[in-house]
């Protein structure tokens, strides 16, 4: 865990996945950084390190699981990574239902009682994720935990350990700690 934990917080300085400026939220929320973990999700290495940890993660936790969830679009190759690594069927959560064809809002093949590890590739305010856990919740899933690559920590945990396991690989002060380290490399 330590290491690949540390190599996966080095490779959001080296591959350039946090960015400093002036940046609109998807909650419509005003932020001066942006964690961008699709330079992440789109790399071989750091998309099979999100994977191995989201699995050694839930195994800590003693969370068994049947499928593995992601929400479109940021979660989806993780969630895709970890359905590899694990062995367990993907689904994955549509924004909104499909507006033709099998008019699904979910993609695979999920059942009533069927346990789901959700996961997520940033949460801010939580709402993304607890939306799609709802999604499942009403095609009869049981949502027993969710798994993020960076928590911004900026309320989300709180609303979603309302309901839920909630398991971040990383939070975003951790990465602040280690920007003045990296900066100082040159
Ligand atoms: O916790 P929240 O306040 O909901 O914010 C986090 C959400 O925002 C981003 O998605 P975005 O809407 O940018 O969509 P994308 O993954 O399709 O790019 C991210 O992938 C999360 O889903
Ligand atoms: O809240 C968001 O929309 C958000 C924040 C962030 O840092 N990265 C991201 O992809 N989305």
């Amino acid at each position: 865990m330590g290491d690949a934990k540390e190599r996966l917080m080095e490779m959001f300085f080296s591959e350039g996945a946090i960015l400093f400026g002036r940046f609109v939220l998807t909650s419509g929320r005003e932020s001066d950084y942006y964690i961008n973990v699709k330079r992440l999700s789109t790399n071989p290495e750091a998309l099979r390190l999100i994977a191995e940890l989201m699995a050694e993660e839930a195994e800590r936790a003693g969370i068994s699981f049947d499928r593995v969830a992601g929400p479109e679009l940021g979660a989806v190759p993780i969630a895709t990574a970890l359905a590899l690594k694990t062995g367990k069927p993907l689904l994955v959560v549509r924004k909104k239902p499909k507006g033709h064809g099998t008019g699904s809002q979910i993609e695979g093949e999920v059942n009533p009682g069927d346990r789901v590890l959700l996961v997520e590739d940033v949460t801010t305010t939580g709402g993304s994720v607890l939306r799609a856990a709802e999604v499942l919740e009403n095609a009869g899933a049981e949502v027993v935990a969710i798994s993020v690559v960076v928590d911004r920590e900026e309320g989300a945990e709180d609303k979603i350990v309302e309901k839920y396991r909630f398991i971040p690989l990383v939070r975003v002060s951790e990465l602040f700690a280690r920007r003045d380290s990296w900066e100082a490399r040159g």
